[in-house]
């Protein structure tokens, strides 16, 4: 098992396609409970930076599902995969809430990092298939969505968090560190009861 915590620029990245950067992917795995054998799912890979470190975490016995819907992220998903020699996921390419119905298991927890516009057809769809006691996390950028993500968990009973994360990194400079801030994130949270 590898903990979460691979540096950004070891990934493949295009520019347009953004990220979950580094600090906030560990943040939502933690919050996620995952665990060697898990099974998990990553709704919008993107550049596969959350799909690759959840299946570094649930190894071999456990197995990580993506779904993403643009062509570009997708390919970029999978080159990812490649560059980490990551064997145990399968990138389903499609558009959610609708592809969610071709994940054939029972998960673990889920994490949402696209898809904000149907977020509530979308925790439906995963709702189906999260075990009693499992967990979704999903991170937003706008008040709106947090706003309609948490509310949406509530609807479906769930024990529900929320939290902003904002993080400055430093920056080296000719006379020490400046620190450069990142955008506030929300992390919402969810535990199925
Ligand atoms: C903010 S990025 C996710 C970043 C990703 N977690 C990473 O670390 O690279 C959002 C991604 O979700 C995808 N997406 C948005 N809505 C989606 C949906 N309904 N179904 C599948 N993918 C979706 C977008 O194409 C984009 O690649």
């Amino acid at each position: 098992m590898r903990v979460p915590g691979i540096p950004d620029e070891e990934f493949i990245r295009e520019e347009k396609i953004p990220m979950t950067k580094e600090e906030i992917r560990v943040l939502a795995l933690s919050k996620s409970r995952l665990f060697v054998g898990a099974r998990f799912l990553d709704v919008g890979s993107g550049t596969g930076s959350v799909t690759v470190e959840a299946a570094l975490v649930v190894g071999d016995k456990g197995k990580v599902y993506a779904i993403e819907k643009e062509d570009n992220a997708y390919n970029l998903t999978l080159k990812n995969l490649e560059k980490f020699n990551v064997r145990n996921v399968e990138v389903i390419k499609g558009e959610a809430p609708e592809a969610i119905d071709k994940v054939n298991d029972i998960l673990d927890a889920v994490f949402i990092g696209g898809g904000s516009e149907r977020i509530k057809e979308i925790l439906d769809r995963v709702d189906k298939r999260l075990k009693k006691g499992g967990r979704v996390v999903a991170d937003a950028i706008l008040i709106e969505t947090a706003v309609n993500t948490v509310s949406a968990m509530e609807k479906l009973g769930y024990k529900t968090e929320i939290i902003e994360v904002i993080v400055a990194k430093g920056m080296k400079t000719s006379k020490g560190y400046a620190m450069i801030s990142r955008n506030p994130v929300f992390v919402i949270y969810g535990e199925k009861v």
